[in-house]
């Protein structure tokens, strides 16, 4: 690794891991005292909100507030509250790829992109497969104190698709595994898939499925199937292999009384596969990433790397139908599948380069811009779909809303600001973003986890700066 490289030096900001604390990130010592003043609740109503021991105290009409001697002020004129975004799908590659992305980098590109939770996925090496390495990816995540990490644990051991991982001791240990995947690798195997349904029904668990059928999408498919990949020659993914294993899990959830997530839905098909196990009342979710609503298959015309990832981009028909389907409610979340690399491993022919893209920094500004800005989410959609609902997901109790009691997990954007995303400028190590050199509206000016301030942007910068607890 060369410290000066554009894609591996540290940032300008570069996050500080901290002392391993005992509780939950951001609940070292009590938090002082902090108020919100003049934001607009979910862009509904302004509200004053006071924030003590870091829970929400106190939430009324703006204007009749004051702060308690010591309490940090922060005037949120012209901002929109949310509930602290939540990432169902987020790579964090420690242990094992450490150049790539460390749990505290990316702890810091979520607080920056607004997450006070993220799911961190099992892909690792060693594989999060076992209680042991889901406790060591929950103990990194609270040392760096910027974001509650946490663990997906793998169905299966390896992610081999074979042997069930140990999802009762996941679920029984200290990280309190919910949500297992075994990310890019989909559970083809049906029955594999339904034992693994069976064992996480008896503790409320959710498999979250990575809807692709291998035989269809074989192993050098890198390009969504249709006109253009025969164009360009690469191996094309037909939707269809997307829709089958939808179409497939679906009727496993019924036939276990178990419960289906499915990751990043892309296809048109695989959305009505998803709309008709939803009309029978099946126990199915799913969620889209920010660039399936905005980035199409087009873009791949420069074989420029940076837009491979799994699964591929598809045509504007689909994201059309993406955007639609997470304003009416069929879709249910919105998830990043960041995944960062480095650039020794991005920076390779089309069909030679690694799947991924980096996005929890980017992710509400995405959405932003095709969703709220287009009419077809309100702030409260927004909330919705990437807070409140993840969090529900997951069974992550102290985040997704914001009321009197509850612990005080928020985000502040200014929905007027524009910000020129700039690669260099990220908390990720990685530089792999697609919206590099793009102008997006929607800016996160403060992330709040457990009444602590984890990130902030000054007035004279367009990039957050992040303050490990
Ligand atoms: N989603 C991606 O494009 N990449 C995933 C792996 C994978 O799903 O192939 C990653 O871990 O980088
Ligand atoms: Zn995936
Ligand atoms: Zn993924």
């Amino acid at each position: 690794m060369t410290p000066t490289s554009p894609w591996e030096g540290a940032p300008a900001t570069a996050p500080r891991a901290t002392a391993a604390t005992t509780g939950q990130a951001g609940a070292a010592g009590p938090a002082p005292a902090l108020l919100v003043t003049g934001a607009s609740l979910l862009g509904e109503r302004t509200v004053d909100l006071l924030v003590e021991d870091g829970r929400v105290a106190r939430l009324q009409d703006a204007g009749t507030l004051s702060a308690p001697a010591g309490a940090t002020v922060l005037d949120a004129a012209g901002q929109v509250l949310l509930p602290g975004l939540v990432d169902l799908h987020t790579h964090l590659r420690e242990p094992g790829r450490e150049d790539a992305e460390t749990i505290a980098t990316g702890s810091a590109a979520a607080a920056a992109g607004g997450y006070t939770a993220v799911l961190a996925m099992a892909n690792t090496a060693p594989v999060t497969d076992t209680a042991e390495a889901a406790e060591r990816v929950l103990d990194l995540g609270r040392a760096a104190g910027l974001v509650d990490v946490q663990p997906i644990g793998a169905v299966t051991k390896g992610l081999d698709g074979a042997e069930l991982a140990e999802l009762g001791l996941m679920r029984r240990s200290r990280a309190a595994v919910r949500v297992f995947s075994d990310d890019g690798r989909c559970v083809a195997d049906g029955r594999v898939m339904r034992r693994a349904l069976e064992y996480v029904r008896a503790f409320g668990g959710v498999v979250s499925q990575h809807a692709q059928d291998p035989d269809l999408a074989g192993p050098g498919a890198c390009c969504h199937e249709g006109e253009l990949s025969g164009r360009l020659g690469l191996p094309g993914w037909p939707a269809a292999a997307e829709a089958s294993i939808i179409a497939r899990d679906a009727e496993l959830a019924r036939l276990t009384g178990s419960r289906v997530h499915v990751a990043h839905v892309t296809t048109a098909e695989g959305l009505a596969a998803v709309r008709a196990a939803k009309a029978r009342g099946t126990d199915l979710t799913c969620e889209v990433t920010p660039h399936h609503l905005m980035l199409t298959t087009d873009l791949l015309t420069g074989y420029d790397p940076v837009y491979k990832v799994n699964p591929p981009l598809r045509p504007e028909a689909d994201a059309r139908a993406l955007r639609e389907a997470l304003a009416d409610g069929t879709i249910d979340a919105v998830a990043t599948d960041h995944a960062p690399h480095a650039r020794h491993d991005k920076e390779h022919a089309f069909v030679d380069a690694a799947f991924g893209m980096t996005g929890l920094e980017t992710a509400l500004a995405v959405v932003a811009e095709t969703m709220v800005t287009t009419g077809l989410l309100d702030w409260a959609g927004v909330a919705r779909v990437m807070s409140t609902t993840p969090a529900a997901i997951a069974g992550l109790a102290d985040h997704g809303r914001v009321e009197v009691g509850a612990p005080a997990n928020l985000v502040l954007l200014d929905p007027a600001a524009s910000t020129t995303v700039d690669r260099e400028r990220s908390h990720s190590l990685a530089r792999n973003t697609p919206f590099h050199g793009r102008t997006l509206t929607g800016a996160v000016r403060s992330t709040v986890l457990r009444g602590r301030l984890t990130a902030t942007t000054p007035e004279t910068s367009e990039t957050p700066e992040v303050h490990p607890c």
